[in-house]
Formats: C-alpha cells, sequence, structure tokens
C-alpha cells in the first residue's frame, strides 16, 4: 500500500530530478567550498533547559493550507528575537508550499542555526541544503535504507552539519542509533498514517541512550506541552503549527522557551 510518506517522496524524486538536471553536483561542490562555516547547532541543542526549534510551515499534507508566510525571513528573526534556538525552513514545494529560497532568505536574515527540512533521499540534497546555508538537516528513518541512513549522515557530518535523524517506532529508533545518530527526533506524527500520539516521546525516549540529543516534534500547541517534554527529558522541541497560526508568534515562542527552562527532567 502507498502511504502519505511514499506520494511525498515520489514527488520530491521527480522535482530533485528536474533541480539537478539544473544544478550539477559541481556547481553544489563549489558553493559549498565558498559557503560560510555552519554553524555547530547540536552543541546549541545540547545546552542546559528545553530549545525550541521554530519551524516556517505554510502548509502540510495533514492540515492543508496554514498561514501565508509572505516574508519567510520577518518571521524568522522574529523566531530567533523570541528566543528560539534554531529556525527549522520546509523546503518541499508540492505539499508544504516551501521552497530553497525560502531558505535563502532565512539564512540570510538570521545567526541561529537554519534546519532543512525535506525529504532527504539522496546525497545531492545535502550538498544542495549546505549550499544553500544549512546548519541542519533531517534524515527520516523511515525513508531510508539502513546504507542509506548510515552514508548520508555521514556525508552531513563531513559537510559540518548536524543530522536530525527522525523516528516514531521501536524499530527506527534502534535503526538510527546503530546508524550512529547523535540528535535524534522523535515524531509524535506518524508519517505514515499522519496519526499524531503524544505518549510517543515516553515510550522511545528510554531507548536512546544518554548523551543523544532528543527533540521532541510534532503536534506541540503551547508551553504546557513543552513543560510536558522537558519533564520527560527532550533537550528540545520542534513546533511548526501552533506558530505559524497563532495571533502572537513571539509570546508564544518566548512562553514555550520559559516553561522549558523552569522545568526540571522528572529522572534529574
Ligand atoms: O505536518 C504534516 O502534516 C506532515 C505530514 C507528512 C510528513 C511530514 C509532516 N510534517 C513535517 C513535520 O515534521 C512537522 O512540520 C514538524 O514536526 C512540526 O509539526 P507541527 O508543530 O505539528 O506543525
Amino acid at each position: 500500500m502507498t502511504t502519505v510518506l511514499d506520494a511525498i517522496v515520489a514527488g520530491v524524486r521527480e522535482d530533485l530530478a528536474v533541480r539537478a538536471e539544473q544544478v550539477s553536483l559541481a556547481d553544489l561542490e563549489r558553493r559549498v567550498a565558498d559557503a560560510a562555516a555552519p554553524i555547530d547547532a547540536e552543541a546549541l541543542l545540547r545546552a542546559d533547559g528545553l530549545s525550541l526549534i521554530a519551524e516556517v510551515k505554510r502548509a502540510s499534507p495533514s492540515k492543508g493550507a496554514l498561514a501565508e508566510i509572505p516574508d519567510p525571513a520577518s518571521l524568522a528573526v522574529a523566531y530567533a528575537d523570541a528566543g528560539a534556538t534554531a529556525i527549522s525552513v520546509l523546503t518541499e514545494g508540492r505539499r508544504f508550499n516551501g521552497s530553497l529560497d525560502d531558505l535563502d532568505a532565512v539564512r540570510e536574515a538570521v545567526t541561529i542555526p537554519v534546519l532543512r527540512k525535506d525529504f532527504m533521499v539522496t546525497d545531492y540534497q545535502l550538498w544542495e541544503a549546505r549550499a544553500h546555508g544549512a546548519d541542519i538537516i533531517l534524515l527520516i528513518v523511515a525513508s531510508l535504507t539502513d546504507d542509506e541512513l548510515v552514508r548520508m549522515h555521514t556525508l552531513a557530518h563531513d559537510l559540518g552539519m548536524t543530522a536530525l535523524v527522525e523516528v516514531h517506532d521501536e524499530g527506527e529508533t534502534q535503526r538510527a542509533v546503530d546508524a550512529g545518530a547523535r540528535v535524534i527526533g522523535v515524531n509524535a506524527r506518524n508519517l505514515k498514517t499522519l496519526e499524531v500520539h503524544a505518549d510517543t516521546f515516553s515510550r522511545l525516549v528510554p531507548l536512546i541512550p544518554p548523551g543523544i540529543v532528543t527533540v521532541a516534534e510534532s503536534g506541540i500547541s503551547g508551553a504546557d506541552d513543552a513543560r510536558m517534554y522537558a519533564a520527560q527529558g527532550a533537550d528540545a522541541v520542534l513546533v511548526g503549527e501552533a506558530l505559524v497560526r497563532g495571533a502572537d508568534t513571539s509570546a508564544m515562542v518566548r512562553s514555550i522557551v520559559a516553561a522549558g527552562a523552569r522545568t526540571e527532567p522528572e529522572h534529574a
């Protein structure tokens, strides 16, 4: 049966083939050589307190249109000024209405780490991410073989980027750990069914060895959820919809950051 994730990845591969015709890998390699050095996002996410990765998200397969975001750079600046640790930029065009232009605009506008959030299935996309200034890339375990996961994780680190390795069940968590992941994102949204289960993080976090940075992703609606994940030991939360739909984005960022700062992990 074709899942939502399969359908997204099929579209990503088609769009990628077009871009690869226009910009060669050699061109990307030259741009990477000239690019500013990436920021060590892993170290920032590892720091005390709960970090917030705030997402620029216009639309999604689960909810359709969320927000127009005509100026992603000013949204990113608002996130950064209010205390976000990093900015996530969705660059997939068909379902999320994002682009590499959004990534460029955000990269230009902020000095904190930027995550290229996309469905990475080839090495080319990693070079592309770095050429466009990304400090972090997403590797979704469900859409990669073990060999691809290890190879792309290694390449991301060789390019100086942090790899956010995303899982949503026990098997994927083990695969991420075996691949040497240093930052694991536990996605409460099952990307095959789009169902969100808020208990996914607490179920999977015991399987993640100490020392690996953990990020709770999806379905986070505000400070109460952030407090809950901080108490369960999350190092960071990744929030999209609640921020782009909220009436006062800066206030919501500040409240999430403050909630995490005041919460001790339950096992501490
Ligand atoms: O958001 C979706 O509907 C979605 C569907 C299929 C694949 C990925 C999807 N989202 C990507 C994300 O991981 C989220 O944008 C991110 O975790 C933020 O989630 P939220 O705060 O719930 O917007």
